[in-house]
C-alpha cells in the first residue's frame, strides 16, 4: 500500500523544501515523488490544475497546493501536544509571520528572480538593490519577531523561518554568481547568524541543496533564459 502522505516536487525548488521541512518537524513519514516538469506529469496537472506548479501535497490522495498553504495545512492536520507547532499560538504573532511570508513570496523573491533574467551586469547590479533593501527589512523583522530568541518563531523554527530559510540555497548561489554579499555579518548580522542556525537544524539540513549542485542547475536555467531572449 502507498504512503498516505506524498509530496510532488523537485530538489532545486525552494518552495518544495517548505512542506518537506514541515513534515520532518511533525515526524510524518511521506513519499517524495520527483516531478520531471518537461513535460509536466499527469499527476501534477490533475492535482494542481489551476497553477500547475510544485509542490503539491497529497494527503490520502487529496491534493493541497501552494507551499505556504501546505505548511499551514501540515501544522493543522498533524497537531498534537507532543509535536512542535509551526505557527505561533498568539494571533498577533501569527499575523506578523504570515505578513512577512506573503511579503517574501509576493515582493522579495520576484525581485530576486528578476536578477537572473537581467541581460547585463549593470542591470543585475541594479536588480540586486531591492533585494538588499528587502533583507534589511527582514533583519529588522527578525529583531521584532524573535524577541531575543534564536529563530523568528522563538526557540524553534516555525512558519517564517521556513518561508525565508527555503530561499537560502538560492541566496548563496546568487552571492557566488554575482560576487556580492546579500546576507552578511556586516550588513545583516541577525539574519547571518540565524541562517547558520537554520541550515544546521535537524528538520532542515537534509533538504538544503548543495551550493555547487544548485549552481550547476542555475547556470543551465540562465542559459535557457538567454536562449529564449535572443
Ligand atoms: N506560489 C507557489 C510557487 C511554486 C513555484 O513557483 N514552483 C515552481 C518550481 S520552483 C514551478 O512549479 N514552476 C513551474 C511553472 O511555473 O510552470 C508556491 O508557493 O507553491
Amino acid at each position: 500500500m502507498g504512503k498516505e502522505v506524498k509530496v510532488l516536487g523537485a530538489w532545486p525548488s525552494p518552495f518544495v523544501m517548505r512542506p518537506r521541512i514541515a513534515l520532518h518537524m511533525k515526524s510524518v513519514d511521506y513519499e517524495f515523488i520527483e516531478e520531471t516538469m518537461q513535460p509536466k506529469s499527469e499527476l501534477l496537472l490533475k492535482s494542481n490544475p489551476v497553477h500547475k506548479k510544485i509542490p503539491v501535497l497529497l494527503h490520502n490522495d487529496k491534493p493541497v497546493c501552494e507551499s505556504l498553504i501546505i505548511v499551514q495545512y501540515i501544522d493543522e492536520a498533524f497537531s498534537s501536544s507532543e509535536l512542535p507547532s509551526i505557527l505561533p499560538s498568539d494571533p498577533y504573532d501569527r499575523a506578523i509571520q504570515r505578513f512577512w511570508a506573503a511579503y517574501l513570496d509576493d515582493k522579495w523573491f520576484p525581485a530576486f528572480q528578476a536578477v537572473a533574467r537581467a541581460p547585463t551586469e549593470e542591470a543585475r547590479a541594479a536588480g540586486l538593490e531591492p533585494v538588499k533593501e528587502g533583507l534589511l527589512l527582514l533583519e529588522d523583522a527578525f529583531d521584532k519577531c524573535s524577541k531575543g530568541k534564536p529563530f523568528f518563531n522563538g526557540d524553534k523554527i516555525g512558519f517564517l523561518d521556513i518561508a525565508l530559510g527555503s530561499f537560502l540555497g538560492w541566496v548563496r548561489v546568487s552571492e557566488k554568481m554575482n560576487n556580492v554579499e546579500l546576507i552578511s555579518e556586516g550588513k545583516t548580522p541577525n539574519l547571518h547568524a540565524w541562517s547558520q542556525r537554520f541550515c544546521a537544524d535537524d528538520a532542515v539540513k537534509d533538504y538544503m541543496p548543495d551550493t555547487e549542485k544548485l549552481m550547476g542547475f542555475a547556470k543551465m536555467l540562465m542559459a535557457k533564459y538567454q536562449a529564449a531572449a535572443s
